[in-house]
């Protein structure tokens, strides 16, 4: 799957420019033919706004939150957008300028204001902000758009319109969760988050919140705590992203990306600082994997796994097999922060200049290991210190110079926590996404979908009606082709082989997403 694809007319820089929201569905032009058994609608979070006045977010992760909707229904389809009505976009909308902080972009006090009230907006504590334009998912029966803090939003997914804001800190002794949670089929959703405890002392917390209760409350009210994890190091716990489940246990990968509490409570009293500004490197402690169970909720204090420094954003599946557990993830091998990588001005450059700043960054692939675990299709180890840590080497599924595989996904209401074979993922080729891939992890085969100048999104797996096979279903990607008529379409492929079953094609240009959920 080595892409050796260039992109040197640079028309992936479309896909981080801002666009208007829409009035109304827009309808799109289909080719192919798209199963009839496939009606919902695809819900995409990413950045819609990249500036507001004159002032322009810096970091991929800035933009202001723009929710997608492509609806699927008798065969026809229909495009939506709009951006979400959080304290940060109608505060910048309304005063024309960043007014709450983002992950790489400062807010700067008013200046019309007189100089006690700026003085007084410094000294406001830290307002954090709700942008978000990670991911949305459904808790119980309302759906919330959310980044990676306290505030998460409820949306409409019917009419995009935007609900609520909550704040998980109301019922959660947390300072943020993942925008990756972990579902269970009864409706139990599990997440992560750094947690700022008492005496300054750090950890992280699993936290859980149950199915719709019978009196149908909202199932948040019922949120608590499960489990507690240490922080490695006293003031400085690691960038959480996403976490693993099995049918017992709960992986927690500590990776060496730390975030400096002092600076982050500090930061926020100076003049242009970001939370970007509050993450360090640490480059002795590697990584650390934390297990706990999941009946009794439990840490497993007594089990010191480590392994070499890697950057972790998205684990792709873990599972229970022969008395092992199995973790696969998409890790980016060193203890620099990936993220460095990621601010507008880097990624909008020019072909050339965007494979060179990518030739510096931390790297997707990964060294082979020694077979001395039993289990008999890997080629992972496991050794046993005497100081009681087991070191961990990866088996290395697949690795391709500046060639990641990113944004997995699979078949989740089948396979998550169980043994399973495919894997599905956007293919970044330094950086810019040119490529839907599938991956199977027991034999390390892979597929490819790739066609000159199209930008595709993280590919869903949506399994066909009563299918028997793990890869029986479609995948959904939306494709930007930039120089196209119709530059925006939702791609609809054909899991087993990644052949094209249909697109749906609209006239506009659709900024990049970065998460999102098929709603049947
Ligand atoms: C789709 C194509 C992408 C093209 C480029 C991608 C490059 C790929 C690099 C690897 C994968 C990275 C995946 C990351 C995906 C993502 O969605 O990240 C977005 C994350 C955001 C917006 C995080 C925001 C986090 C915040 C504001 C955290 C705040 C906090 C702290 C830092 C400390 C504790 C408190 C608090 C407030 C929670
Ligand atoms: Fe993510």
């Amino acid at each position: 799957m080595v892409s050796r694809v260039e992109h040197p007319a640079a028309s992936y820089k479309k896909i981080f420019e801002s666009v208007e929201e829409l009035n109304e569905p827009i309808p799109a032009v289909i080719t192919g033919v798209i199963p009839s058994w496939l009606g919902g609608s695809l819900l995409r979070m990413g950045p819609g706004l990249f500036e507001v006045g004159d002032e322009h977010f810096q970091h991929l992760f800035d933009g202001q939150a723009l929710i997608h909707k492509f609806d699927l229904k008798n065969g026809q389809v229909t495009y939506y957008r709009k951006f979400i009505r959080t304290d940060a976009y109608v505060r910048a909308m309304t005063e024309n300028r960043v007014v709450i902080t983002e992950f790489g972009t400062a807010a700067y006090p008013d200046p019309c204001k007189n100089i006690f009230s700026r003085f007084f907006t410094y000294f406001r504590g830290i307002e954090v902000t709700d942008n978000c334009l990670v991911n949305v998912y459904p808790i119980g029966e309302d759906f919330y758009a959310v980044t990676e803090t306290n505030y998460i939003t409820k949306v409409d997914p019917d009419s995009l319109e935007t609900l609520k804001k909550v704040d998980l800190c109301k019922y959660l002794s947390v300072n943020g969760v993942t925008a990756h949670p972990h579902t269970e089929r009864d409706g139990t959703l599990y997440n992560i988050g750094n947690c700022f405890g008492k005496n300054m002392s750090l950890a992280y917390n699993i936290v859980k919140i149950p199915p719709v209760p019978k009196d149908k409350s909202d199932p948040i009210e019922k949120s608590q705590v499960l489990v507690q994890l240490p922080s490695s190091e006293r003031l400085k716990p690691s960038y959480v992203h996403s976490f693993g489940m099995t049918d017992n246990y709960f992986v927690f990968v500590e990776q060496p990306v730390k975030i400096n509490l002092l600076k982050f409570l500090s930061a926020w009293s100076f003049r242009g600082a970001t939370y970007m500004d509050c993450f360090e490197p640490n480059a002795s402690m590697g990584t650390w994997f934390h297990l706990a169970s999941k009946e009794p909720a439990g840490y497993l204090s007594s089990h010191k796994f480590r392994t070499s420094a890697f950057n972790l954003f998205h684990h792709i599946n873990a599972y229970e097999d022969e008395g092992f557990i199995v973790v696969d993830l998409c890790a980016w091998k060193g203890h620099e922060f990936v993220y460095n990588y990621l601010y507008l001005a880097n990624v909008k450059e020019e072909w050339e200049e965007v494979k060179k700043a990518a030739a510096r960054a931390p790297q997707p692939e990964e060294d082979r290991g020694k077979n001395l675990v039993s289990l008999s299709y890997t080629t992972a180890t496991a050794v046993l210190h005497s100081d009681g840590t087991i070191w961990l080497e990866p088996e290395v599924l697949f690795s391709g110079p500046r060639q990641a595989f990113e944004f997995p996904q699979i078949n989740y209401s089948k396979c998550c926590g169980k043994k399973y074979s495919f894997a599905y993922g956007l293919g970044l080729n330094h950086f810019i996404p040119d490529r839907i891939v599938k991956l199977n992890v027991q034999t390390k085969e892979t597929w490819v979908w790739q066609e000159e100048d199209s930008y595709p999104s993280e590919p869903l797996f949506v399994p066909s009606p009563g299918a028997t096979e793990e890869d029986d279903g479609v995948l959904l990607s939306i494709v930007v082709k930039p120089g196209a008529q119709r530059p925006g379409s939702l791609l609809v492929l054909d899991a087993r082989n990644l052949t094209e079953l249909a697109r749906a094609e609209v006239n506009t240009i659709i900024p990049i997403t970065l998460h999102g959920t098929y709603k049947p």
